[in-house]
């Protein structure tokens, strides 16, 4: 349904993403990677609202950069969603849906209902978007990407800020969607990405580093994740930034690495999960352009 071939982008000399090409159909997919690792700069391309400096994305089989066609089949929603604070939800969502150009007014009206009720903010539809939580703005957002129904969903950050009431919510609503369209959600919380993606795409440094199964992202910390109780003298001892994990015990520290030999004559292996797996990527790849 989405894809890019060779798609890239550049600023001055410098690629802020390098040509790459992917696949996404129907389902939800996380964009996970480091501050600067292009995560926006990539579902901007995508969304078709940033012009790429090499390749190409399509909707469908349509260049997300030919026009108002593409650009209905596609529902983006920014890191930061602004609107005029003095109107509400349903007055927000029916004036989008007429600038989108979507039906009659009796359809807009209709629509602004139906996606009102989809995010939950049936009982504060009425009430000036001044008056909205953080989590309720966010909501809102992805009503209005979902305006004129587009088979693609790009959320930059959605759970940024959010109690985790909120989180669980708005997690619920991308999920509902991705069963029947493309959702690509960018996130720092690990945790979101695990419990609601089936794939994950991982960008550092302007490049393409993993693209698969959640679960896949693992195996780069295969044999490289360690635990062992420290003592609290060996724990002052070890640079904390090579630290996953330290929790007090009776008897000293509780810690855990990741690491390619053993960073303790105690340590023994782990089995690593995918957030232990992103870590080594990650860290990784800043050992890699340190050199
Ligand atoms: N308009 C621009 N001009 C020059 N460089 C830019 C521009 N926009 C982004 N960049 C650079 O492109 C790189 C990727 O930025 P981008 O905002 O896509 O990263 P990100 O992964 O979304 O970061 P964050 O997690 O902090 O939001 C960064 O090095 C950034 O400085």
């Amino acid at each position: 349904m989405l894809s890019a071939t060779n798609l890239g982008k550049k600023y001055r000399k410098i690629w802020a993403i390098e040509p790459l090409s992917l696949q996404l159909s129907q389902g939800m997919y996380g964009l996970l990677g480091p501050n600067g690792a292009g995560k926006s700069t990539l579902m901007r391309l995508l969304a078709g609202l940033l012009a790429p400096s090499t390749g190409d994305a399509t909707v469908n089989g349509i260049s997300v950069r030919s026009g108002s066609k593409a650009r209905l089949q596609i529902g983006y929603v920014p890191q930061t969603f602004r609107m005029y604070p003095q109107l509400s939800a349903r007055e927000w969502l029916r004036h989008v849906a007429k600038l989108k150009g979507i039906g009659s007014c009796r359809e807009q009206h209709c629509e602004a209902d139906r996606l009102l009720s989809l995010v939950h903010l049936e009982k504060e539809a009425d009430r000036p978007a001044r008056t909205y939580s953080s989590g309720m703005v966010k909501r809102l957002g992805i009503a209005q990407a979902l305006l004129g129904s587009p088979a693609v969903i790009i959320v930059d950050e959605p759970t940024t800020g959010l109690d985790p009431e909120e989180r669980v919510r708005l997690r619920h609503v991308l999920s509902e969607l991705a069963q029947s369209s493309v959702v690509l959600l960018s996130t720092h919380v690990l945790g979101d990405v695990e419990s609601s993606c089936s794939d994950v795409i991982v960008l550092g440094n302007g490049k393409l580093h993993y693209n698969g199964r959640v679960a896949g992202l693992a195996q780069f910390a295969e044999g490289k994740l360690w635990e062992w109780e420290a003592s609290h003298h060996e724990w002052q001892a070890i640079a904390q930034e090579r630290l996953l994990a330290a929790r007090k015990t009776s008897e000293g520290v509780l810690c855990r690495a990741i690491a390619d030999t053993p960073p303790s004559p105690y340590a023994t292996a782990a089995k690593p999960a995918m957030e232990d797996g992103y870590m080594a990527l990650i860290s990784s790849l800043s050992a890699a352009k340190g050199r």
